[in-house]
This record gives structure tokens, C-alpha cells and sequence, in this order.
């Protein structure tokens, strides 16, 4: 796999420095690497994908309140438009997937939430019900530049024969990467705007590690639950 740190911008960089072991713990976990080379059974990636859609319901509404909580034009927008492209396009795999299995999308709409669905969405939720709109971006960013990296890394997995191919092809798709280069730029203008051009010499800059790192624990958290999910 490559290691290139994927270009999400400057405080992307920063924040993944700050937690370098918790995100290789994200980005190289078991899950992912039954990803790439399609061994990952398919009971995993089936629950995996109802806990997901149901994580992306509560992260689509976390979007939401970032255009409630936004502070200027370019902000509000980019909230919207990833709202909208979480709930009408990253959805559909989850839907297509479980359709294919016999599951509608109002069973998976009611499946009933893990633990660790219901702790990394309120975790995102509640940042930007307590905090301001930079400590919900920041709780929301693991989620965008995780699977961005990942996608790249799995790229040359995307082969046919490998069952996770229409999977890594939307991560690595054009699409999913210009959404992660615009939350990187959506991450620097919050940043600028709240904390300045230094923000590592600010008094606030080890509480926005900290959420960063966080959502970043929740997010291998979430991949364990799918590969115990699997084995259940
Ligand atoms: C848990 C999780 N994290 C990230 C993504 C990518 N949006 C996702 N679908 N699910």
C-alpha cells in the first residue's frame, strides 16, 4: 500500500501528525486490509454497512447543524452540499449492498444501533451542541479524510474478483476525493477564521487535537465492531 499523505491541507497534515499512532490504528486496521485483499467475510461487511448507514443518517444531521452553527456564506454552503452528497449519493452503496441481501432501506433505517454507532455519532453531535462550529468540524473530519486516505491506498486493490471493488472505487473516486480536498479547505478557512494562522502556538490548540484524536479512536472502534459483528 502507498503511504503518501493525501494533500487535505494544511491543518489535515498537522492534526494526523499530532495523532500519528491512533490514525494508523484507523487507516491500517484488520477491517481495511480484508478490504483490500477480499477476504473480509461477507457477514462483517454486511453489518458493517447497516451500522454505517445508520452512522451516516446521524452524520448527515451533525452536517446539518454545521450549517446552523457556520459563521459566513462559504461555510454554510459547504455544510450543505455535504449534506447532500452524504444522504443522496454515498448512501446508495449501503442501500444497494443490503438490497442485494434482502434488506430494505426502512429495515436498515430501524436497524438497531451498536454501542459504538451510538458513541462516535453523539460524540460528533454533541461537539457542535457544546461547542462552536470549528469543535464540530473538527469532531466531523476523521470520517471525510480517513476514508479519502484509505480509498487511495486500496486503489490498486480495486480489481475484478475482489467483492470490495465497487467499495474502494467510490473512496478513491474523483468524487469522494474532491469532498475530502473540500472539507480540508473548509478545516483551514474554520480555522483561520477562529484561531488565526498559528493555531499549534494557540491556547486552544491541544483541546482541538483532542477532538480530532478522539473521533479519530471512534473511527477503529467502529471498524472492530464490524469484524466482531461478522464473527457473531
Ligand atoms: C464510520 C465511517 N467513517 C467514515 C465514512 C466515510 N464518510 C463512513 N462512511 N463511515
Amino acid at each position: 500500500m502507498t503511504d503518501t499523505i493525501p494533500n487535505y491541507g494544511k491543518h489535515f497534515s498537522l492534526l494526523r501528525a499530532g495523532c500519528s499512532e491512533q490514525w494508523q490504528q484507523y487507516i491500517e486496521h484488520d477491517f481495511v486490509a480484508g478490504l483490500a485483499d477480499g477476504s473480509l467475510p461477507e457477514k462483517s461487511f454486511l453489518q458493517y454497512m447497516i451500522q454505517d448507514y445508520v452512522y451516516l443518517m446521524h452524520y448527515s444531521r451533525a452536517w446539518a447543524l454545521g450549517v446552523v452553527k457556520a459563521e459566513c456564506p462559504e461555510e454554510m454552503r459547504l455544510c450543505a452540499a455535504t449534506v447532500d452528497s452524504l444522504i443522496n449519493h454515498e448512501l446508495s452503496i449501503h442501500v444497494k449492498t443490503c438490497a442485494a441481501q434482502g434488506i430494505s432501506e426502512a429495515e436498515i433505517y430501524d436497524a438497531k444501533e451498536e454501542l459504538e454507532t451510538i458513541a462516535y455519532t453523539r460524540y460528533v453531535l454533541d461537539s457542535g451542541l457544546q461547542g462552536d462550529f470549528l469543535d464540530l468540524v473538527l469532531a466531523l473530519a476523521p470520517c471525510a479524510f480517513g476514508y479519502g486516505e484509505i480509498g487511495l491506498r486500496l486503489k490498486p486493490y480495486a480489481v475484478a474478483g475482489n467483492p470490495y471493488k465497487d467499495w474502494i472505487d467510490i473512496y478513491s473516486g474523483e468524487q469522494y476525493q474532491q469532498a475530502c480536498v473540500d472539507i480540508g479547505h473548509l478545516l483551514d478557512l474554520a480555522i483561520a477564521r477562529r484561531v488565526g494562522d498559528a493555531p499549534e502556538q494557540s491556547p486552544r490548540w491541544q483541546q482541538m487535537q483532542q477532538r480530532f484524536t478522539t473521533a479519530t479512536e471512534l473511527e477503529a472502534q467502529f471498524w472492530s465492531m464490524g469484524l466482531r459483528a461478522g464473527r457473531s
